[in-house]
């Protein structure tokens, strides 16, 4: 089992100790509108980064271009080594909206067998895969529910037993939580950071929330200006494990917030 106190991963140049993604020069425009440029850095194999930024900054289409799902105009994604030309196999995508992504008519267990289908695994195999990944959320009694049935909270958890029921390498999320109460959001930021350090895998996340994203993460990436750079990629040196009362009373909560505020503000 990983710990967070391991998983520090940063470089002061952006870089990695053992990095599983390699961005290189990436930069992309909209037709005339330039949105991206120069972005240079790597992400740790379970390392936990959130993307912050001002509103229209570019944080979704640097998500997309780190998982393929958009070509970047510019430079280059590696991930485990291979350049991203679509989205690879060991690379999972969380979305706001649970309520689109999960299958109204399917059960949660169905929902999350369903994209273990084009996974090569037998019929048994693939539930047995799918239980695991809803046990890890904490859903095992809920698998013949259908997803109308359950809570904002419990649906998104659902969608974040599909991701993880690829065994992916790295999960990239945009905006997870923003559909959900504080309390919800909490607990499954919670629920994040638990099942990062049991699996080890490595979370990429967007966020508009300066508390969760420092809260979360060993490492935050500001992006700044028009085009977008990185603003700055800062090291999150709070102790581990985190806890939503005792780490935010910290001191050095207070000033990490203030600073990723004021990357954010000052574009
Ligand atoms: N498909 C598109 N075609 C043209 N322009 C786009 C497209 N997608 C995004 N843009 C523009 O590119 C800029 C960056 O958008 P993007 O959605 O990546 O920003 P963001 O930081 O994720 O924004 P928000 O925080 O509001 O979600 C914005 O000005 C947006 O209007």
């Amino acid at each position: 089992m990983k710990t967070q106190t391991t998983l520090n991963k940063g470089k002061p140049d952006g870089g990695a100790s053992d990095p599983v993604m390699r961005i290189r020069g990436l930069g992309h425009s909209y037709g005339e509108r330039r949105v991206l440029e120069g972005l240079d850095f790597e992400v740790g194999r379970g390392e936990l980064m959130c993307v912050v930024g001002p509103s229209g900054v570019g944080k979704t289409t640097l998500l997309e271009c780190l998982t393929g799902l958009r070509r970047p105009g510019e430079g280059e994604v590696v991930f485990d080594g291979q350049r991203i030309e679509a989205p690879p196999r060991g690379l999972a995508i969380v979305f706001q909206d649970y309520s689109r992504s999960l299958m109204p008519w399917l059960s949660v267990l169905d929902n999350v067998v369903l994209p273990l289908r084009s996974a090569g695994l037998d019929k048994a195999e693939r539930e047995r895969t799918a239980l695991e990944a809803l046990a890890e959320v904490g859903l095992s009694d809920f698998t013949g529910h259908y997803p109308w049935q359950l809570s904002g909270g419990m649906q998104q958890r659902v969608a974040i037993a599909r991701a993880l029921a690829y065994r992916p390498a790295v999960v990239v999320m945009d905006e997870p939580f923003a559909s959900v109460d504080a309390q919800t959001r909490a607990d499954l930021e919670d629920l994040l950071l638990r099942v990062r350090d049991h699996l080890g895998i490595t979370v990429l996340l967007v966020t508009h929330d300066i508390d969760e994203a420092v809260y979360l993460s060993d490492r935050v990436l500001a992006l700044g200006g028009k085009p977008a750079g990185i603003r700055e990629l800062l090291t999150v040196d709070l102790p581990a494990p985190r806890e939503q009362v005792s780490t935010k009373a910290l001191p050095r909560f207070a000033e990490l917030r203030s600073q990723v505020y004021r990357l954010i503000r000052d574009v």
